[in-house]
C-alpha cells in the first residue's frame, strides 16, 4: 500500500534503534499507533498510564541510548510531560509523539474533547517547547520528512528529549521515503583547532600540579564517553572519584576508584581525596543542590570541566570539543602520576564491620542492604529510587560489570517501577533489581501489571517504613505519613487469572534471604518483595544530607526593600 507520514516516523524510530516504543491509545493517535505496529523492527508496548509510559520510555532511553513514548492529545501527553522533563533533566533522548486534532478543526474554530474546550490547540505544543531541545508541529504531510528528522537529529545530537505531534488526518496521508539515516544519526565531530588548543591548555592547567583527582558526573555516560574516560583515567594514574549520579560510570573495583564524593555523605576516601587535590578535572559533572549536600560540598579550587561538547578551563573556554574525542586525546598526551592512590592508600578508611543478622532477627535497613550486596552480580542492574533507597544503593559496592541508575537531577519517585520495566525488556540479559520505598510505590505501582503482562522477571525490593522518610528528615509534617496497603497482595491482584507475579512478605533477615532464593529462581514474571523495616531506620547519611537540604531551602529572602 502507499507509504504514509506514519511509515515515515516508523522507519525513523527504527533506524535510530528504537526496538519498543511505549504506547497509551487515543482517537488522536489510533491511525499512528498503527502505522508504527506495522513496522516490523517496531514492538508496541502498552502502558497503564501516560505517565508510567513516558517513565518506562525514560528507562529505555537508559539502556537503548533512544526511545519513544506515543500518546494522545493533551490529556495523554500533559501526563507524559512529567517523564518528559526526566528525560530533559537526565540527559535522555526520549522522542515524545502526540496525536493531534484533524488539521481542518482549528479553521472551523471547533470546540473538540480533550482539548481545554476553546479552538485554539497549540498550548500543547507551546509547553511541549519549554521541556525539550526541539518541538514540532507537523501541519502537511509533506512538511513530516523535514520535522521530524530535525527533532529526532536535535534530541540524538544534544541528548535530550524532542516533541514531534502529529495531526490525526495526517498520520495517513502519503509521505516520500526517508533519505539516508546518517543525516539523522552523524554526531557533530569535535573542530580540529578547538579540540587542540583545549588539550594545550590542559597540559598547562596541570602543569606543576602534584595532587590532580577526575571527578565523574552523570554527563560522562549520557555522553557515551565512558571507555574515553578509562582510557583518560588510566593514562593520568590519579584518583578517580564519582557523583552518586554517575555510580556505576566507572568501575568501582578499578585501583584508582576512591569512591562516591557527595560531600560529608560521602563514601571510601573520596570526600578526602577531593579535598586534598591541588587539580580537578570534572568529566560531565553537576553541581546541584542534592549533589553537593545543600551547597555544603562544592570543590574550591579552580576546575578543569569536560562537558559533552565544550570544555572550560580557568580563563579559557573551547567549544566543539566532544567529551569522548577530547578525552582520549588527552590520553595519549598527559604522563603517569601516582602521588595521589600513595595518599589514597593513606586516606582510605578500615571497611565498616558489617553484622550479619540472625533468621528470626526482625528486619533492619543494615539487614536489607547487606543482603542486597550479596545478590550483586556482573549482570545486575540496580535501580534505587528517590528516598533512603538512593543512600543505601549509594553505599553499595557494584562488582564488575554491574550496572546501576538513580533518577537524582528529577528526583520523581515512583520512577523506578516504570523506568525498571522500560529498561528491562531492552535488556533481558541484565537482571534488573529495584530498591523502592513505600511512598514511592504507590505512585506508579500499575507498571507492576505490564511487568506481569510482558514476563518481565524484575525483582521489587520495597522498603516498608510506613510513609515519606526522606521528607521526615527534611521536614516533617501529617503530611508525610499514607495509608499502608498490602503490597504483596496487591501484587496477587495483578495476576490475575494469566499472571505470574509473586508478592512476598518479609519481616525477619531469615524471610528475606527465603525471598531473594525465590526470586531469583522465578523468571516467568516480576517478584515484588516487601521488607518492613522501623519508620526510624533510615541511614544516617540521609540524616546528615536531610539536614543541609532543609537548610538551604530554608535561607532567606534577599532583603527586597533596600
Ligand atoms: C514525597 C517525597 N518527595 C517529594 C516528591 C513528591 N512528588 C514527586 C512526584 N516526587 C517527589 N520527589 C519523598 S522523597 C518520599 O519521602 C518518598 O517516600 P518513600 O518512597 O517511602 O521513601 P523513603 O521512605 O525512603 O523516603
Ligand atoms: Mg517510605
Amino acid at each position: 500500500g502507499k507509504f504514509t507520514v506514519g511509515d515515515y516516523l516508523a522507519e525513523r524510530l527504527a533506524q535510530v534503534g528504537i526496538r519498543h516504543h511505549f504506547v497509551v491509545p487515543g482517537d488522536y493517535n489510533l491511525i499512528l499507533l498503527d502505522k508504527l505496529q506495522a513496522h516490523p523492527d517496531l514492538k508496541e508496548v502498552g502502558c497503564a498510564n501516560e505517565l508510567n509510559c513516558s517513565l518506562a520510555a525514560e528507562g529505555y532511553a537508559r539502556a537503548n541510548g533512544v526511545s519513544a513514548c506515543v500518546v494522545t492529545y493533551s490529556v495523554g501527553a500533559i501526563s507524559a510531560f512529567n517523564g518528559t522533563g526526566s528525560a530533559y533533566a537526565e540527559n535522555l533522548p526520549l522522542i515524545l509523539i502526540s496525536g493531534s486534532p484533524n488539521t481542518n478543526d482549528p479553521s472551523q474554530y471547533h470546540i473538540l474533547h480533550h482539548t481545554l474546550g476553546h479552538p485554539d490547540y497549540t498550548y500543547q505544543y507551546e509547553m511541549a517547547k519549554k521541556i525539550t531541545c526541539c518541538a514540532v508541529a507537523v501541519p502537511r504531510a509533506i512538511d513530516a520528512p523535514r520535522l521530524i528528522d530535525r527533532a529526532i537529529r536535535a534530541a540524538i545530537l544534544a541528548r535530550k528529549p524532542c516533541y514531534i505531534e502529529i495531526p490525526t488526518n495526517l498520520a495517513g496521508a502519503t509521505c516520500v521515503r526517508p533519505g539516508p539515516i546518517s543525516a539523522v544519526m552523524d554526531p557533530i565531530t569535535s573542530d580540529k583547532n578547538a579540540l587542540e588548543a583545549a588539550a594545550k591548555c590542559a597540559a598547562e592547567y596541570l602543569d606543576g600540579k602534584l595532587k590532580p583527582v577526575i571527578l565523574v558526573g552523570p554527563k560522562a555516560g549520557r555522553a557515551g564517553a565512558e571507555r574515553e574516560l578509562l582510557q583518560f583515567a588510566e593514562a593520568m594514574g590519579c584518583a578517580v572519584a564519582l557523583q552518586p549520579a554517575a555510580k556505576g560510570m566507572f568501575p568501582e573495583d578499578h585501583k584508582q576508584f576512591v569512591g562516591i564524593f557527595w560531600g560529608q555523605v560521602s563514601s571510601d576516601a573520596a570526600d578526602a581525596m577531593v579535598h586534598w587535590a591541588d587539580a580537578m578535572i570534572c568529566v560531565g559533572a553537576v553541581f546541584n543542590d542534592y549533589s553537593t549536600v545543600g551547597w555544603t560540598a562544592v570543590p574550591n579550587i579552580p576546575l578543569m570541566t569536560v562537558d559533552m561538547d565544550h570544555v572550560t578551563f580557568p580563563g579559557a573556554h573551547f567549544s566543539r570539543v566532544r567529551m569522548s574525542e577530547f578525552l582520549s586525546h588527552l590520553a595519549t598526551q598527559v604522563t603517569f602520576n601516582d602521588t595521589t592512590m600513595i595518599e589514597y592508600k593513606r586516606l582510605k578508611p578500615d571497611p565498616p564491620h558489617v553484622h550479619t543478622a540472625e533468621r528470626e532477627e526482625a528486619l533492619s535497613r543494615k539487614e536489607i542492604s547487606r543482603q542486597v550486596q550479596e545478590m550483586l552480580t556482573d549482570k545486575t542492574s540496580l535501580f534505587v529510587d528517590t528516598g533512603d533507597s538512593w543512600f543505601n544503593g549509594i553505599q553499595l559496592k557494584l562488582p564488575p560489570g554491574a550496572k546501576f541508575e538513580i533518577e537524582m537531577q528529577w528526583g520523581h519517585i515512583g520512577w523506578s517501577i516504570p523506568a525498571a520495566f522500560g529498561y528491562a525488556l531492552r535488556h533481558p540479559d541484565r537482571h534488573t533489581i529495584v530498591l523502592v520505598g513505600d511512598g514511592s510505590f504507590q505512585v506508579t505501582a500499575q507498571e507492576v501489571s505490564q511487568m506481569v503482562r510482558y514476563k518481565v522477571p524484575i525483582t521489587i525490593l520495597l522498603i516498608n517504613n510506613r510513609g515519606y522518610t526522606i521528607e521526615v528528615e527534611i521536614h516533617d509534617g501529617s503530611y508525610n505519613k499514607i495509608k499502608n496497603w498490602d503490597y504483596a497482595l496487591l501484587v496477587q491482584a495483578f495476576n490475575s487469572t494469566d499472571g505470574h507475579a509473586k508478592g512476598l512478605l518479609a519481616n525477619t533477615a531469615g524471610e528475606l534471604a527465603d525471598a531473594i532464593k525465590m526470586a531469583e529462581s522465578h523468571k516467568e514474571g516480576p517478584t515484588l518483595i516487601e521488607c518492613t523495616i522501623d519508620q526510624d531506620d533510615c541511614s544516617k547519611e540521609l540524616i546528615t544530607w536531610g539536614h543541609y537540604v532543609a537548610a538551604a531551602n530554608a535561607r532567606p529572602p534577599r532583603n527586597m526593600s533596600v
